[in-house]
């Protein structure tokens, strides 16, 4: 089949090479010229692993194109999919929707023949309505079907999880659309993947759902953890003893820092945002937002207790920035506050992350980046593991670190307490 993605971002180039490695024509485009002249170059914008290799597979073999022609790409594509960014709006918790409309509205002048327009990016309750008219203005309605198509991969992870979906939700009422969809699908399907065809609301919807859902159970893991710590329990012996039951479910029960990434923040505000403006209360979301935005200063409570309240000048050691392992993404990561608030009370940050130096921190002071994990600990006061790479999970830390008195703080709970201990390590973790 011949494809269109939109946006060139984590979304639409995982999306766009997995299909085109399915067997089918892929464009994807984007309007930042840039990201398209390296594309063809073979650089790739972000790290995600296994990516690279894909792109260069497909690219070669020519089912995978990229363009930052619009109309041309259009006219050559029978499914055309939207993955532009939704952000929150600058003054208030709804999705900024500016994106969407605006490649919406540069579609519709360009329909030749019958196409489906889908919407992955992730997109408020009625935002297809809207589009619909948007289209309605331009083209006949024998010309074109807008469907509902959210996408459910995580960043680091995202390859396989478009490979191998749980399942994949496709919101429209019209049979032909959803029979050309399914077969667009099929090897996923055949690979077990469960297919549902609903509403197109009810695709929007199900998308904030899942991700509200996902931050909640993290937010709950989370505030167990706040009390274990004062009543001598491990949160990972809760975390086992209630994910084995299968009602419940282990995955999304590690407790850490707050919830980062380009999603859940926003996704979770903008569900509160569609709830209000139906005159709805979502109030377990709203809490859980709530509970989130307070974590990173409980966190930073914890760091100066470690430190016996004695932050100035104190070397702190960050191993790992972005929101989580595997990806680059700093999107809403919980170092973008915890650092600054450091720095403002006398510390001296010094932080290594595999995918290299962010520049966000180039203009705060005494903030500095080290090339490898050797260098960042070998001085530190206190080391924090904000990220699980795997590489930070067997660091020799009695050899590594020449500073005596040095403490760690594991945020995402990597190594044993247990071992640690033994070591005479001076070992904080989450929950423990
Ligand atoms: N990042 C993720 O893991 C996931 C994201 N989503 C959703 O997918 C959507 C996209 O997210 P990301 O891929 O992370 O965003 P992103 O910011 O990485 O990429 C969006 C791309 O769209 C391009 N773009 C914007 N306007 C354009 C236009 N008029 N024409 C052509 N290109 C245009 C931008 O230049 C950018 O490259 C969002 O709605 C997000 O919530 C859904 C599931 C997973
Ligand atoms: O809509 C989206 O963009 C995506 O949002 C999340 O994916 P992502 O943000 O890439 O990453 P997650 O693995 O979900 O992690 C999100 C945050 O939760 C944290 N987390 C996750 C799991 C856990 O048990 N504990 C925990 O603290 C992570 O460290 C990270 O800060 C969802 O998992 C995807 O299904 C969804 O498609």
């Amino acid at each position: 089949m011949k494809l269109c993605m939109i946006g060139t971002g984590y979304v639409g180039l995982v999306s766009g090479v997995c299909f085109s490695d399915l067997g089918n024509d892929v464009i994807c485009v984007d309007k930042d010229l840039n990201k398209i002249k390296n594309l063809k170059k073979g650089i790739i914008p972000i790290y995600e692993p296994g990516l690279d290799e894909l792109v260069l597979k497909n690219f070669k073999n020519k089912r995978l194109k990229f363009s930052s022609n619009l109309k041309d790409s259009i006219l050559k594509s029978d499914i055309i999919f939207i993955c532009v960014g939704t952000p929150t709006k600058k003054n208030s918790s709804a999705a900024d929707l500016s994106q969407v409309y605006n490649v919406a509205k540069e579609i519709s002048t360009s329909i030749n023949k019958f196409k489906i327009i889908i919407t992955k990016s992730t997109v408020p309750v009625t935002t297809g309505d809207e589009i619909e008219k948007i289209f309605s203005k331009k083209v006949s309605k024998k010309l074109f079907s807008v469907v509902s198509n959210p996408e459910f991969l995580r960043e680091g992870e995202a390859i396989r999880d478009f490979i191998y979906p749980d399942r994949i939700v496709i919101g429209t009422k019209d049979k032909r659309s959803n029979k050309i969809l399914k077969n667009l699908y099929s090897p996923l399907i055949s690979k077990g993947a469960k297919y549902i065809n609903t509403s197109r609301r009810a695709a929007e919807l199900i998308k904030y759902a899942s991700n509200a859902f996902l931050a909640t159970k993290i937010t709950f893991i989370n505030e167990l953890s706040n009390l274990c710590e004062k009543i001598d329990v491990n949160i990972e012996d809760i975390s086992i003893g209630m994910g084995l039951d299968k009602r419940i479910g282990s995955r999304f029960l590690r407790a850490g820092p707050a919830y980062g990434g380009s999603c859940f923040p926003k996704d979770t505000k903008a569900i509160v945002s569609t709830s209000d403006k139906f005159k709805t209360n979502l109030s377990v979301i709203k809490s859980v937002i709530k509970s989130n935005n307070n974590r990173s200063s409980l966190l930073l409570k914890r760091v100066f207790d470690i430190l016996n309240n004695n932050i100035q000048n104190k070397r702190i050691c960050f191993l790992g920035v972005t929101f989580k392992a595997n990806t680059d993404d700093m999107r809403d990561s919980s170092c973008l506050s915890m650092i600054p608030s450091l720095v403002k009370k006398g510390a001296k940050i010094n932080y290594f992350d595999p995918t290299g130096k962010k520049n966000v921190f180039n203009k705060i002071k005494n903030v500095t980046f080290s090339n490898d994990v050797k260098s960042a600990i070998t001085k530190a006061d206190l080391i924090i593991i904000h990220t699980e790479w795997n590489d930070f999970k067997s660091i020799n830390f009695k050899k590594g670190v020449k500073n005596k008195n040095y403490k760690i703080f594991d945020m995402r709970n990597i190594y044993s307490a247990k071992k640690m201990k033994e070591q005479k390590i001076k070992y904080f973790a989450i929950g423990c």
